[in-house]
């Protein structure tokens, strides 16, 4: 809804009240539309002005309301009216003006922005445009290039930026609805004519198809198949080239597309599963809500190797006291040097003085004695990390959560370490980790929930997107990586090429196809674990066993090639080759061409044609099957948990909502058809049977995503 009430005599001051972001919902459509009206009528009231309450202006359209038939006032003549109104009207923007909120300010004459206020247009990252006029409003103020900036985006801009571009007239530090009011009073009376923006000229640069094609193959390149970026250039393209109702017309000719869209769709699950993950559950039924956890005032990191220094530069950021150990001394001074340099480059591009003093560096693992909190990010060997967790247990004042950054070993193990396995839980950070997003918290079979909620406090704190799961092998990202790996080798064996398969996978929308990945994070990483579980043998690389490990369908591809020392960029050969070792630029290899043909030659394999539906299917399909197991094992406690994980980790494209969301999409019952069909066709690869939990919910009509918790609560009330 929105208040009204008059305020200095002559001000009319309409706030909107929709806690807890002001978002237009259709109550407050109307609300606006009563106030304004009745503000315009009132003879006493000389000026208005639009504010909302709590601090924060308008979180813009209510994204809830997509999903049902939207009634109330639309918000496009809404605008209009009050840009048509003969009182000028002011927005007073506090705390944030997003979507239709910078687009209801937008309409209206003057805006003024507190400080710390943050505005922008962000509908581009839920699969829309800014379709209350956005589109065309906003060129038309700051410009093309700027406009083109904001809209293909979504970037929120501070108040300092939004006053240079011109999309604010005034920022203050001061109370921002006191200073409206202020303002108002000033203009009131004065003529309006020039502070209409529709009725503006959009400035036309002179080289307006260059630009325009220019931004259009940028924006394509990166958008990786998502339509809603392209559809915002097109928009900004219409105010460029034609009148103000027109473009209008336009605006919403591309919204109507967009609007109804699978993406749309996905983008927006996206934002509600990336806050949804915050009310972590466990399956012993300790919850976020009931959970408290533990202020951390100093944090300390073992091991300063790639994934310690990450780590220590994010817990640095902020603004804890942090600890550093690395008990090899050269190591020692080089991470120090690294952490500097990592902090001093985070600082400036954020425009703030690094947090060099927040930490210090020891050889020695009793310098972690008084930390609340303790990472260990030492290297993936169990004995070693046994090893730090009794040194830790013994070293530590009592109640020191003990985090483990392991991206597959058993944190019960490591817990059994402990005098206190309540308080150990993994924090699985990912490469970078002062970059990377996502943060998979494992809680084990002892962890305390309040060690899970420290954990994930912390990680929200780092600006982290913390995600709450079980303890298994490889928790929820890996263990699904695995059969996605193993299909990519089988899609070798069977006629495919790595390029073929990345190819098949980048249009999809990955940000890189398997095989560069691999390439990239190096090939031995995964060799490694495959010699640790024995089955990366050298003398089982030929002859009849070579191709069944351990009972199952095994490729060794990846071995022979570690064999031969090609691991990766690192390397400058892989899957593909490189100009030299550690360049980036992936190019097709004719030897390894020629050693595809030999080895299946050598294995009795006749090459078939493989198409890109049965890369993807093969590819996606094992990796979702592993996402049912997960949630029928209670790992993750909903399909959002594995999306965001997936999203946010694994570069799974946004646009298609994760691997769980895309499953809902394509069908349940495709998805169940085509693993049937596969593990028929493979009966020696056990991941392609299709999980019990995916033939339940087809069995119960395949329900939407968002009803799949009750089918798992039922299937585990009945375990
Ligand atoms: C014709 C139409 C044209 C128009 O151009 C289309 C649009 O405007 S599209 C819209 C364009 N606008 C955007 O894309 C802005 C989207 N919003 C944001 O970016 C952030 O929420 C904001 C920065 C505002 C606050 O951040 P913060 O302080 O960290 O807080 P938080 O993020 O944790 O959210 C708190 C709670 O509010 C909920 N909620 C939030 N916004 C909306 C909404 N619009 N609606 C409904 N709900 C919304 C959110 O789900 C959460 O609920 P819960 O149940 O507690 O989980």
């Amino acid at each position: 809804m929105a208040q009204y009430s008059c305020v200095s005599g002559s001000v009319g001051l309409i706030t909107l009240k929709n806690p807890p972001v002001n978002a237009l919902s259709a109550a407050v459509r109307h609300g606006i539309v009563d106030t304004v009206k009745r503000a315009l009528s009132e003879p006493k009231v000389k000026s208005v002005v639009i504010c909302g309450q709590n601090g924060i202006f308008c979180g813009g359209a209510d994204i809830r309301e997509f999903a049902s038939d939207m009634s109330g006032p639309p918000l496009v003549p809404m605008i209009h009216a009050i840009e048509a109104a003969n009182k000028p009207v002011v927005a007073a923007i506090e705390g944030s003006a997003l979507g239709g909120g910078l687009e209801l300010a937008l309409g209206c004459h003057y805006r003024i922005a507190h400080s710390k206020a943050k505005l922008g247009l962000p509908e581009v990252t839920l699969g829309l445009l800014p379709a209350a006029g956005g589109t065309q409003r906003l060129p038309r103020l700051i410009g093309v290039p700027a406009a083109l900036n904001l809209i293909t985006t979504g970037r929120h801009v501070t108040a300092a930026e939004a006053l240079q571009l011109g999309v604010v007239d005034q920022v203050t530090d001061q109370n921002t609805v006191d200073a409206a009011v202020k303002f108002a009073l000033s203009v009131a009376g004065q003529s309006l004519d020039a502070r209409r923006i529709s009725t503006y000229p959009c400035p036309r640069p002179s080289d307006l198809d260059a630009l325009f094609d220019g931004v259009m193959q940028k924006v394509r390149q990166s958008a990786r198949g998502a339509i809603a970026p392209v559809a915002c250039v097109q928009a900004v393209r219409a105010a460029a080239t034609l009148p103000y109702t027109q473009g209008m017309e336009r605006e919403k000719e591309l919204m109507a597309t967009l609007f109804t869209s699978g993406q749309a769709r996905a983008l927006q699950y996206c934002f509600f599963a990336q806050r949804a993950v915050g009310r972590w559950s466990m399956p012993s039924g300790a919850r976020w809500d009931t959970s408290k956890p533990r202020p951390v005032h100093k944090a300390a990191v073992i091991g300063l190797g790639t994934m310690g220094r990450g780590i220590a530069v994010a817990l640095a950021q902020t603004g804890l006291s942090v600890v550093a150990v690395e008990t090899q001394e050269k190591q020692l001074m080089e991470a120090k040097q690294a952490v500097s340099g990592m902090l001093e480059r985070g600082a400036k591009r954020r425009g703030v003085a690094p947090a060099l003093d927040g930490i210090s560096y020891s050889g020695n693992i009793q310098a972690v004695a008084d930390a609340d909190l303790v990472i260990e990010a030492v290297f993936e060997d169990m004995t070693l990390k046994e090893k730090i967790f009794q040194q830790l247990s013994a070293v530590c004042k009592p109640g020191t959560f003990l985090c483990t950054n392991t991206s597959a070993l058993d944190v019960d193990h490591l817990a059994s370490q402990t005098r206190n396995p309540e308080l150990v839980v993994g924090m699985h950070f990912f490469a970078p980790a002062h970059v990377m997003k996502l943060l998979e918290v494992v809680y084990g079979t002892r962890s305390s929930p309040q060690a899970v909620a420290t954990a994930m406090q912390l990680g929200k704190k780092m600006g982290k997107v913390s995600v709450a799961v079980g303890n298994c092998r490889g928790f929820v990202g890996n263990r699904m990586l695995k059969p996605y790996l193993e299909q990519a080798f089988f899609l070798l064996e069977e006629g495919a090429t790595p390029e073929l398969v990345d190819r098949a996978l980048e249009e999809f929308g990955f940000a890189m196809g398997v095989f560069r990945v691999s390439d990239l994070s190096g090939l031995d990483v995964g060799w490694k674990v495959r010699k640790g579980d024995g089955l990366a043998e050298p003398e089982m690389a030929t002859g009849q066993s070579a191709r069944i490990r351990q009972g199952r369908r095994y490729s060794p591809l990846g071995d022979l090639l570690c064999e031969q020392g090609r691991y990766g960029q690192k390397t400058g050969q892989g899957w593909y080759q490189y100009d030299k070792p550690g360049g980036r630029v992936a190019r097709s290899d004719p030897w390894l061409h020629s050693f595809l043909e030999e080895y299946r030659a050598r294995h009795g394999l006749v090459a078939r044609r493989i198409d890109q539906q049965e890369v993807l299917e093969r590819c996606l399909y094992v990796l979702i099957n592993e996402g049912f197991h997960i949630l029928e094992d209670g790992i993750a406690a909903g399909p959002e948990d594995i999306d965001v994980i997936y999203v946010f980790g694994y570069g799974w494209p946004r646009h298609r909502g994760g691997p769980m969301f895309y499953a809902s999409m394509v069908g349940l019952a495709k998805v169940l058809e085509r693993l049937e069909h596969y593990h028929q066709a493979h009966p020696d690869v056990p991941y392609m049977q299709p999980c019990n939990l995916l033939r339940r919910l087809v069995a119960s009509g395949s329900p939407p995503i968002q009803r799949w918790r009750e089918v798992i609560k039922k299937l585990h009330s009945q375990l």
